[in-house]
C-alpha cells in the first residue's frame, strides 16, 4: 500500500490526511506539538484545528520526523507558507530524491519573494516538487463535500501519478502545467479576500464584493504575466475559483480576519482571534513590495497595504480608489492576454 507523509497537522494537513487515509493508503501525519499529536492519538481527532472530524486507524500522528518520512513515496507539506523552508531544512536529512514533494500552502517567500516551490527546489534539489491549489476549505473537504482542485509541476506523467493519489469520488483533480500561475493565483487571492472582508466588516454590499473579486482577478492576473504565469490559469480553479471561494466562504481565515479589520479591530487581536495562519497579511506585504519593484499597478493590493501597514483608514483608501485615474475594462483585459516579445 502506498505511503503519504503529511508533515503539518494544521487543518488543511488534517482534512488532506483524512482524504487520503480514507482511500486506504497508509498514511503518517506530523506536527511540531506533542500536545497536537497526543491529543490525536488519544481522541482521533484534532480538536484545535479540525474538530468534529474522525481521524482514521491508518493514519499514523507522529513528532518524529524521520518516522514521518521513512518509506513515504509522496511528501505533502501543509505547513503555512513563511515556515516552508525551516521545514524543508528540517526534512532534509531523512528525504531521498525519489520521494515528491507536494507542496500545499499558499504564500510566497518574505525577502526574497520567491514561489514556494522555488523555496522548496532551493532546500531539496533532488527533489521533484509539485504543487496541489484551488478552491479547497479544509472543513469541507474533511466532510467528503463536493470539490475541485488542481496539481501542477513539472512532468505531465508525475502530475498525472498525483491527481490519481489524491482524486476520490468527492475530491477532484485537474492537472495544469502553469506552475507559477497555479502558484501565484493561490498565494495573491489572499490579498484579495482580506479586501473582501474588510468590505463585509465595513457594512459594504454585494457590488462592492464584486467589484472586488473582478478587478482583484485582473490585478493578479497582471502581476501573473509579468511573473511569467500564463494568463489563462487565472481564469481556472487556482485562480478565479480560490478567489471566489476566499471571498465569500466563512471558512476563510482570510475573509473572517478582513471582517474583524472592517469592524475596527486591530490587527494584532484579530490574528489572535483566528488562532490559525492568516496567510494574506504577508502576502499583502510581499506583493505590494514586489508590484513596485516591477512598477507593476495593483490598486487593491496597495489600499490593503496602506490599511495594515500605515494605519490608513479604511473608508479613505476606499474612496481613493474609486476616484483613480478613468480606465478602458477591455483594453486592460486584452492586454492581460497578449503575449507579445518581453
Ligand atoms: N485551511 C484550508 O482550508 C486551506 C489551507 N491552505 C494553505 O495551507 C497552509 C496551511 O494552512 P492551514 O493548515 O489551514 O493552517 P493552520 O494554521 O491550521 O496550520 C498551520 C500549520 O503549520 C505549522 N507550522 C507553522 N510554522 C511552523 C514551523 N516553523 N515548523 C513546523 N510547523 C509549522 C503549524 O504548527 C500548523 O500545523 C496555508 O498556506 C494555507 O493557505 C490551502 C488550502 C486550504
Ligand atoms: O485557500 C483556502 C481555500 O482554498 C483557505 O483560505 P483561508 O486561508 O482564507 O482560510
Amino acid at each position: 500500500m502506498l505511503k503519504i507523509a503529511v508533515i503539518g497537522a494544521g487543518s488543511w494537513g488534517t482534512a488532506i490526511a483524512s482524504s487520503l487515509g480514507k482511500k486506504g493508503y497508509e498514511v503518517s501525519l506530523w506536527h511540531r506539538r506533542e500536545e497536537i499529536i497526543n491529543n490525536i492519538k488519544e481522541k482521533r481527532e484534532n480538536t484545535k484545528y479540525l474538530p468534529g472530524i474522525t481521524i482514521d486507524e491508518n493514519i499514523y500522528p507522529t513528532v518524529n520526523l524521520e518516522e514521518a518520512l521513512i518509506d513515504a513515496e509522496v511528501i505533502v507539506l501543509a505547513v503555512s507558507s513563511q515556515a516552508v523552508r525551516n521545514v524543508c531544512e528540517s526534512l532534509e536529512p531523512y528525504v531521498n530524491s525519489d520521494q515528491i514533494i507536494v507542496n500545499l500552502a499558499k504564500g510566497l517567500e518574505a525577502d526574497t519573494y520567491l514561489r514556494l516551490s522555488q523555496v522548496i527546489n532551493e532546500v531539496l534539489p533532488y527533489n521533484e516538487v509539485y504543487v496541489l491549489s484551488g478552491p479547497s476549505h479544509a472543513e469541507e473537504v474533511a466532510k467528503g463535500i463536493p470539490t475541485t482542485v488542481v496539481v501542477s509541476g513539472e512532468s505531465r506523467e508525475k502530475s498525472e501519478y498525483l491527481q490519481e493519489v489524491f482524486s476520490t469520488d468527492t475530491f477532484r483533480v485537474y492537472t495544469n502545467p502553469d506552475i507559477v500561475g497555479v502558484e501565484l493565483g493561490g498565494a495573491l487571492k489572499n490579498i484579495i479576500a482580506l479586501g473582501a472582508g474588510m468590505s463585509d466588516g465595513l457594512g459594504y454590499g454585494d457590488n462592492s464584493k464584486a467589484a472586488l473579486m473582478t478587478r482583484g482577478i485582473v490585478e493578479i492576473s497582471r502581476l501573473g504575466k509579468v511573473l511569467g504565469a500564463k494568463s489563462e490559469s487565472f481564469a481556472g480553479l487556482t485562480g478565479i475559483g480560490d478567489l471566489i471561494v476566499t471571498c465569500t466562504s466563512m471558512h476563510s481565515r482570510n475573509r473572517r480576519a478582513g471582517i474583524l479589520l472592517g469592524e475596527g479591530m486591530p490587527l494584532q487581536d484579530v490574528l489572535k482571534e483566528i488562532g490559525m495562519v492568516v496567510e494574506g497579511i504577508n502576502a499583502t506585504k510581499i506583493a505590494y513590495q514586489i508590484s513596485n519593484l516591477y512598477h507593476c499597478d495593483m490598486p487593491i493590493t496597495t489600499a490593503i497595504y496602506k490599511v495594515l501597514y500605515e494605519n490608513a483608514d479604511v473608508k479613505e483608501v476606499v474612496r481613493d480608489m474609486m476616484t483613480r485615474k478613468k480606465k478602458n475594462e477591455i483594453e486592460e483585459i486584452n492586454s492581460l492576454y497578449y503575449h507579445g516579445w518581453k
